[in-house]
């Protein structure tokens, strides 16, 4: 055997969907035009599985004798992935330390690729009642109403079993549709509701539109203050990108935005864009894959997912909300889709655009060093201004006892409620308390798989653990002492801030939103409806509202507990606190009638609260990249953490020991740990961390490949490498 990096003609390599497979070397069939992109189905064993076939160099292997080549089965009849999109996975694959199928498989996501093209069989409610009824048949009609989709998703979203969606199909109460495989889209009219743009903001526009036009690779960092007009903005771009009949994929940072999204589409292009999030069905997975991959589909918005689709030529990226951390992806491939989103602009030689009012400190270093054009929206748009921000002091201004808002803020709410205007209340913890406590053993309620607290939920009456998704019903007695009643909830949740406001106010009318609330883009759209039409008074919300919205008549934010977030201490503490309460803040004020917002805290003259009622975002900005920088911390340095678990714990020690033991000395290379995790233990897995700090000139991952690839731990331990990690736990 030998390595030949030249294949035979009729030689193919090909990367297959399977994550523990490396890519395998099949033989083209006579007449089978397979070349370097082209979507395949292969033999393996008795199986067939879909692949993708590459250029052999990119994958050298030991190449196997030809006369032992199986053939290729067959090429699917969708356009191959090209080489930009290619190069990609490529580049994903290594810079993330994760298989190139497990990225593929983002790629291929709908299994759109592998369907043929007939149509897709759906079902939905007749009105028949059939003759025998079960509890289970009666939810399933219930939840089903105006509901259409494959067996399995009616299951799914009736919380049935697959078999009762079927026996009512055989007692005749559903009826069967045939949905085309192809989508029927509209294309958007770059010019069908065109709005007259500020000065500032034609600058802008025209910056962007020469961008597309020049179809060269360019990041760029929209950085406007909230309300501003940036997606006015960014709108521009996607009208020229219309005109030069090139795709545009908008990326946001939350799926419950898309709705909103879609609707502010509609306005400004006549349609809607086609959308790709984890929330679609499966006929509109495949369907909107299809017409992507086609070029049929100019307008995608998606959550972080639709970065790695096989955008049939796109000529424009934006990231919107930019700074969210959750464009980073924690498990399977731990990407971020900043970063990934700039690599594709790279690779397809287009302008990427970063939006956001309160930008990343790595997106600002980028554009000092050079890299990425800064373009400036100083101001509100029109007559707006931005919101009047005050601190109260909770050692000053007491709670009632048992209660957590400051009797300023009552009294703001109070008047807000009189003059009939919207308030909201920000607090990032769902549920009703984060921790339940015994008065007479002291015993807290853990969950039994991690180390972490079980949240209290009222309102659904359990107990859920946030990390693992474990619930239990909310216990009568002390699971320790066995005494009665003396089970307390500890520190507020949403829930209870809601119920503090409903009692303050009986006669307001009330929202919780959080992901428990809003777990979809039609409830995200339900919510939106009823704000605009003033159905609400008081919203209570976590992370979720505090970005992308714009309600005129919202002029009152309060919020909370803005000490919360910098009790973790993380890297990203003090920047994220920052973002996160001028992000809620923007939300207020944003038409005519001005914005007051009130932020509790304990520690009023902490930098970040200081910049923030001073309006002094340069400040906070510049002191917090000055404190990176003296701490070499990044961007001005590279992190990576190694995170080694397993369900017995001296086994996961002794690999993270092993690993640490074994790690190279490099000068600029540091490894500290390794160390159990905050998160000592996740999903019963216990769980050990290394963090590894180099300098920006070192080759972090081929030193880091190099190490791991000698070593080997029994097959129980999971050792899952996070470069430029956002989570510590
Ligand atoms: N040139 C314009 N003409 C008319 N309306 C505008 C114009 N620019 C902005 N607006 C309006 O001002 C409001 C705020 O604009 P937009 O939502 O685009 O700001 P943004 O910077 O994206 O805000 P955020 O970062 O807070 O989400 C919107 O209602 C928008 O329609
Ligand atoms: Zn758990």
């Amino acid at each position: 055997m030998n390595r030949v990096h030249q294949p035979a003609k009729d030689r193919a390599r090909v990367l297959l969907l399977n994550a523990a497979l490396g890519p395998l070397d099949y033989r083209i069939p006579e007449g089978m035009d397979a070349r370097p992109g082209s979507i395949v189905m292969a033999p393996l064993g008795p199986r067939k599985l879909p692949g993708v076939v590459w250029e052999a160099e990119s994958f050298p292997v030991d190449e196997i004798d030809a006369k032992k080549l199986r053939p290729l089965l067959e090429l699917r009849d969708v356009p191959p992935l090209s080489a930009p999109l290619r190069r990609l996975i490529e580049w994903t694959a290594r810079y993330y330390f994760a298989a190139p199928a497990s990225v593929l498989r983002m790629v291929l996501s709908s299994g759109a690729a592998f369907a043929d093209n007939r149509p897709i069989i759906e079902y939905r409610l007749n009105g028949n009642v059939p003759d025998r009824m079960t509890p289970q048949r009666e939810q399933a009609l219930e939840k089903l109403v105006d509901v259409q989709g494959t067996i399995s998703e009616l299951a799914f979203k009736a919380d049935v079993s697959v078999a009762v969606i079927r026996g009512l199909e055989k007692a005749g109460a559903l009826d069967r549709h045939e949905v085309s495989a192809f989508a029927d889209i509209k294309p958007p009219d770059p010019d069908f509701a065109k709005v007259d743009l500020s000065d500032d903001q034609t600058k802008i526009g025209n910056v962007l539109m020469g961008a597309v036009r020049d179809a060269a690779f360019q990041p760029y960092l929209l950085d406007g203050v909230t309300g501003s007009g940036k997606t006015e903005v960014y709108f521009e771009a996607v009208a020229e990108a219309l005109r030069q009949d090139k795709q545009t994929l908008v990326l946001l940072p939350e799926i419950a935005l898309t709705e909103p999204f879609l609707d502010r589409f509609q306005a400004r292009f006549g349609t809607e864009p086609v959308a790709w999030h984890s929330g679609l069905k499966q006929s509109d997975r495949k369907k909107n894959w299809r017409a992507l991959a086609d070029g049929d589909a100019k307008v995608v918005v998606g959550a972080r997912s639709a970065l790695f689709l096989p955008y049939k030529n796109l000529g424009l990226i934006i990231v919107d909300e930019a700074h969210e951390v959750s464009f980073k992806q924690e498990d399977g491939v731990r990407y971020h889709a900043r970063d990934v989103a700039v690599m594709r602009g790279l690779h397809e030689k287009i302008p990427v655009v970063l939006a956001s009012a309160t930008p990343a400190i790595e997106s600002r270093h980028q554009v000092e060093q050079g890299n990425y054009e800064l373009l400036e929206l100083p101001a509100r748009f029109g007559a707006a201004t931005l919101p009047e921000i005050e601190a109260l002091d909770l050692t000053q201004d007491i709670p009632a006892r048992g209660s957590w808002l400051a009797p300023t803020l009552v009294k703001a709410l109070e008047e807000n409620l009189d003059k009939g205007e919207q308030s909201l209340l920000f607090l990032n913890r769902r549920g009703f308390a984060p921790l339940t406590l015994c008065r007479t053993c002291g015993h807290r309620i853990n969950c039994p798989n991690c180390t972490a607290w079980m949240v209290e939920h009222r309102l659904t009456k359990r107990l859920a653990c946030h990390h693992c998704g474990h619930v239990m019903p909310q216990p009568e007695q002390c699971p320790e002492c066995g005494d009665e009643d003396s089970l307390v909830a500890c520190g507020p949740g949403v829930e209870r801030i809601c119920d503090e406001v409903k009692m303050l106010f009986p006669q307001a009318r009330t929202a919780i939103v959080t992901s428990d609330t809003i777990w979809s883009p039609a409830k995200a759209g339900e919510f939106v409806a009823q704000m605009e039409a003033g159905a609400i008074d008081i919203v209570v919300g976590t992370q979720l509202v505090t970005k992308g919205y714009h309600f005129p008549n919202l002029t009152l934010v309060g919020v909370v507990d803005a000490d919360i977030g910098l009790e973790g201490g993380d890297l990203r503490a003090a920047e994220r606190s920052f973002q996160q309460i001028a992000q809620v803040a923007g939300r207020a004020g944003r038409a005519e009638k001005p914005g007051h917002v009130y932020v509790q805290t304990r520690m009023p003259g902490a930098p970040v609260i200081q910049a923030l009622i001073k309006g002094d975002r340069d400040g906070f900005y510049n002191a917090e990249t000055e404190s990176r920088r003296a701490a070499a911390a990044p961007p001005f340095s590279r992190l990576a953490a190694i995170i080694v678990s397993s369900e017995d714990n001296s086994e996961a020690m002794e690999t993270a020991r092993l690993i640490g033991q074994t790690a190279p000395k490099a000068e600029g290379f540091a490894v500290y740990g390794p160390a159990p995790a905050p998160l000592a233990m996740l999903r019963g897995r216990h769980r050990h961390r290394l963090l590894i700090h180099a300098h920006r000139s070192i080759e972090l991952q081929e030193i880091m490949r190099e190490w791991l690839e000698k070593l080997e731990w029994p097959r129980a331990v999971r050792v899952g490498v996070d470069v430029d990690p956002y989570s510590f736990v």
